[in-house]
């Protein structure tokens, strides 16, 4: 098994990345995802939410209130921390279980947007970090999720610098192209690196 570390800070095209090493041939374990899952309603989970933050972070139906908690946690770095530390053990735990499936012959992808953050790249074969300036990934943000520039500037620097990330990559992706050009760059690393090192068992240094 191959186990490769994706990261990069948000907006800058690790999603698209990942769904591009899945068709190639990679098991995918999403961090988002998961961090989804281990809140769902009637999980333990969200109950601790409740608990830290109050029942004005659900909404009528009992879900989640995302944007509530996100407007608190990016605001206050002691009610992120508190955030954090109700989701992430939980998150590493099901990620472990699903690690723990995958053929022993798979290329293994975590995509895992604090990867850097959280001090996890020893953990992996490989880290690759995908990569865009600021003002690329703000135009995203507030093309994907609608949020305003000072909304994007709060959940930027809440996430590590640029060369912080980009000082734990053995591979980086340039994603400030098309998506074609992107999923072309991540095609490279797949038949060039990733391929190669999961049949030999190590990574060529960069
Ligand atoms: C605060 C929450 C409810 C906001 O939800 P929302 O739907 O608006 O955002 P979503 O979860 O899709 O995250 C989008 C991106 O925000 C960034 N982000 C999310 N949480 C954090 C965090 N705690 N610190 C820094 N950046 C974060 C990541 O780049 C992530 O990819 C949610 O992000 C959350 O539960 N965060 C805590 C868990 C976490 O750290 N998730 C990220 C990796 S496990
Ligand atoms: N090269 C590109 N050209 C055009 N749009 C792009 C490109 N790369 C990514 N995008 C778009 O930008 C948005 C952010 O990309 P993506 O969701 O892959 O980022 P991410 O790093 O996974 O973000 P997050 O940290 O929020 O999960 C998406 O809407 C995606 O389709």
């Amino acid at each position: 098994m191959l186990r490769v570390g994706l990261t990069g800070g948000i907006a800058s095209g690790k999603s698209e990345a990942a769904r591009r090493l899945v068709e190639l041939g990679a098991v995918l374990v999403d961090a988002d995802l998961l961090a989804r899952e281990v809140v769902e309603p009637g999980s333990d989970g969200l109950a601790e939410i409740v608990e830290a933050f109050g029942p004005e972070m659900l909404t009528d139906d009992g879900a989640l209130d995302r944007a509530a908690l996100g407007a608190l946690v990016f605001a206050d770095p002691a009610r992120r921390e508190r955030l954090n530390s109700i989701v992430h053990p939980r998150v590493r735990a099901r990620a472990a279980e699903i690690v723990a499936q995958a053929p022993t012959d798979a290329v293994v992808v975590q995509d895992i947007p604090l990867l850097v953050e959280t001090g996890q790249a020893a953990n992996f074969d490989t880290v690759i970090v995908v990569d865009a300036p600021d003002e690329v990934r703000i135009r995203r943000l507030g093309e994907r999720n609608g949020l305003t520039e000072e909304q994007s500037r709060a959940r930027m620097s809440a996430q590590a610098s640029r060369a912080e990330r980009l000082a734990a990559a053995d591979y980086v992706i340039e994603n400030t192209g098309s998506l074609a050009e992107l999923r072309a760059a991540v095609d490279r690393l797949w038949h060039e690196v990733l391929v190669p090192a999961a049949g030999s068992g190590t990574v060529p240094a960069n």
